[in-house]
Parts: structure tokens; C-alpha cells; sequence
């Protein structure tokens, strides 16, 4: 087989961000509403950093509102739950993210379950989870596995119906919110972990294949079924031989990509997708929270 084809979520996310953008002129227009998207950042896990970075401008760029909190490592639950609780009540704020990891005094569930459902552009809140699971029209979708469904459905041109899919992964802000999304599409989906007992034969016989473990380049490409289509969702620092760090997936993508039909890269594949869905659920809420018909983005 010749090499795989490349998913650019890169350039995909630039053009999902110029549709927000138009979206959010025409709301600007028509109904006087700037959408607001406020992040919460507590203390400094460098992944969460690496994301943080570019978002705020990303927000910015498309026209929207960026409200940023930095509270230390040290902020209480009591304190974080009193921050959450004013965004929820502010109604220039229509998208609240609180970025996770969250430092080890602070319940990560009680957090999310104390955001406005109809605010948590994030998708995990239960209340979305319970939305999403049963597959009803007003959930608001976790940005990442939104950003790989996008990249799928464009690339089988909306065809996934009957398609074998294996997500590796369970997480609930990865693994969970994808099987429901695939299975949605009438994917007939696998869902691995790490007590699968032959990951290699699962994935053998998936014509599509999600990989969120962060492991770094654990799929391997003889591990595929030829023509699969390979969705990296990993995002791992590693050293490199010569000194320094790069960014790598949790595919081998130089193995893979001489097996697959196509295969996101890393970085540029999904990463840049989850933000570009995280702009447009931000203007999804606002839409909703305003009773406005929402734009098609
Ligand atoms: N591109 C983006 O925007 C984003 C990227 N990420 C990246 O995606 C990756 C996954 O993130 P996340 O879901 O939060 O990770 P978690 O650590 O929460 O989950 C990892 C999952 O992988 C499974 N797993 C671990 N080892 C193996 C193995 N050897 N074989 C099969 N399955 C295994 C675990 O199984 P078990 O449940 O049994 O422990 C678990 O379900 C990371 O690299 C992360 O950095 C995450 C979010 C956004
Ligand atoms: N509440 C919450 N929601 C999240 O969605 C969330 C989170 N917490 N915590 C951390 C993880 C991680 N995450 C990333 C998103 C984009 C890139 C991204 O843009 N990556 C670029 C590379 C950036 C670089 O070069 O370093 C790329 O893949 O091309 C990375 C990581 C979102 N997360």
C-alpha cells in the first residue's frame, strides 16, 4: 500500500473557525450578542497550558468575547465553586471551561456538576452525558470526540452508517462521548482499554479506528486493517534522541501510515480540532441560552 492520505485537522479547524466567526458577525447583526467564553485555569499542568495558549486568541479572533481566570494551585474547592457560581449567574458569559486536571484538594465531579449544563461548553457535565447517551438534540457535545466525528463524517462524506469502529480508550472526556458519537452514526463500535485481552485483533477488523490512550505511538501499523482510517487523539511530550521534546501520538504514524487509507497527524490533526469546537459550542450555548435559531456552522 502507498502512503495514507493526511487528515489536516489543522486546516479543517481554520475553516470550522471561519464559520464561527461568520456565525458569530450574524449574531452580532441580527441580535445585538456578542457570545462569551470564560475559562478557569488552576494551577499550571503543562498540557493544560499547551492548550490554554492558543485559545484565548482563537476566541478573540472569531469576534467572541475571552474572560480568563488564573487562580494558584492552592485555591480551595469552596473558592473554585464560588467562581463557577458567578459565571453561571453572569450573562455575558454563555460558555464556561474549567480546565482538568484539577489540583488534588479540589472534587473534580462536584466542579463539573456545579456548572450550568446549558453553559458547559465542555460536554461533562451529567446532565450533557445523559443528553448525549440518549442522544437528544439539546446536549452539548465534548469538543474533542466532536472534533474527530467532524473529521470522519467529512472524510467519508457523511457515509459512516454500518462502518466497524474501535475506540481505544474509555476516558469520559475522550473514549465515552466517542462511542456514543460513532454508535450515533450507526457505526457498529469496540470500545478497548487497557484489559482488552488482544487489542491487535480488535483493531484488525476496524475500518476505523480512534486512538485516545496516551501511550505514546502504542497502535501499531500491523496492527491495522489495510484502508482503515486512523484518528490520533494523543498528545505526548517525549525526548528526543538528540535532546529536546516533541509532540507525538498514541499511533505509530510512521508504521501506520503505510497500512491506512488516511491518518490524522500529531500535532495538526485533532488538537486543533478540539478548539475549533469548543468555539462553535460556545456559540451553540449562546444561541440557545437566547432562544435564537442556531447557525450552521
Ligand atoms: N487532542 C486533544 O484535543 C486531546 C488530546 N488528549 C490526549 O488523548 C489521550 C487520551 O486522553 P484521556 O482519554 O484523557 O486519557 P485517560 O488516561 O483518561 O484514558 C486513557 C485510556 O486508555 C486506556 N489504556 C491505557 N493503556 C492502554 C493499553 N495499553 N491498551 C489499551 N488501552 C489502554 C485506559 O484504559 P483503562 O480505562 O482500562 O485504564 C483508558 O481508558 C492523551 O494522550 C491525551 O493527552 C486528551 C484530550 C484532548
Ligand atoms: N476542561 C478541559 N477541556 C479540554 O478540552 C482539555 C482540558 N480540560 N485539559 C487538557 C486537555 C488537552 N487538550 C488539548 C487541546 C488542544 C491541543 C492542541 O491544540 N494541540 C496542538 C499542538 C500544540 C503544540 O504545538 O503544543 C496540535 O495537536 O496540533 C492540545 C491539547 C484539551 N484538553
Amino acid at each position: 500500500m502507498t502512503d495514507a492520505a493526511i487528515i489536516d485537522g489543522k486546516a479543517f479547524a481554520a475553516g470550522l473557525r471561519d464559520r464561527v466567526a461568520t456565525a458569530v458577525a450574524g449574531l452580532k447583526r441580527d441580535h445585538g450578542l456578542t457570545p462569551g467564553l470564560a475559562v478557569v485555569l488552576v494551577g499550571e499542568d503543562p498540557a493544560s497550558q499547551v492548550y490554554v495558549r492558543n485559545k484565548g486568541k482563537q476566541t478573540l479572533e472569531a469576534g467572541m468575547e475571552s474572560y480568563e481566570f488564573k487562580l494558584p494551585d492552592t485555591t480551595s474547592q469552596e473558592d473554585l465553586l464560588a467562581k463557577v457560581h458567578e459565571l453561571n449567574a453572569d450573562p455575558k458569559v454563555n460558555g464556561i471551561l474549567v480546565q482538568l486536571p484539577l489540583p488534588k484538594q479540589i472534587d473534580e465531579q462536584a466542579v463539573l456538576a456545579a456548572i450550568d449544563p446549558n453553559k458547559d461548553v465542555d460536554g461533562f457535565h451529567v446532565v450533557n452525558v445523559g443528553r448525549l447517551n440518549t442522544g437528544s438534540a439539546d446536549a452539548l457535545v465534548p469538543c474533542t470526540p466532536l472534533g474527530c466525528l467532524l473529521l470522519l463524517r467529512d472524510y467519508f462524506g457523511g457515509a459512516l452508517s454500518g462502518k466497524k469502529a474501535v475506540v481505544v480508550g474509555r476516558s469520559n472526556i475522550v473514549g465515552k462521548p466517542m462511542f456514543n458519537l460513532l454508535l450515533q452514526e450507526s457505526c457498529t463500535v469496540t470500545v478497548a482499554h487497557s484489559r482488552t485481552a488482544d487489542l491487535p485483533a480488535e483493531l484488525g477488523q476496524a475500518d476505523i479506528v480512534v486512538a485516545a490512550v496516551g501511550r505514546p505511538e502504542m497502535v501499531k501499523g500491523e496492527w491495522l486493517k489495510p484502508g482503515a482510517v486512523v484518528i490520533d487523539v494523543g498528545i505526548n511530550r517525549i525526548e528526543k534522541p538528540e535532546g529536546g521534546t516533541r509532540l507525538v501520538g498514541d499511533v505509530d504514524f510512521a508504521g501506520a501510515s503505510k497500512v491506512a487509507a488516511a491518518i490524522t497527524p500529531v500535532p495538526g490533526g485533532v488538537g486543533p480540532m478540539t478548539i475549533a469546537c469548543l468555539l462553535r459550542n460556545t456559540v451553540t450555548a449562546a444561541c440557545r441560552q437566547n432562544g435564537i435559531d442556531e447557525p450552521s456552522m
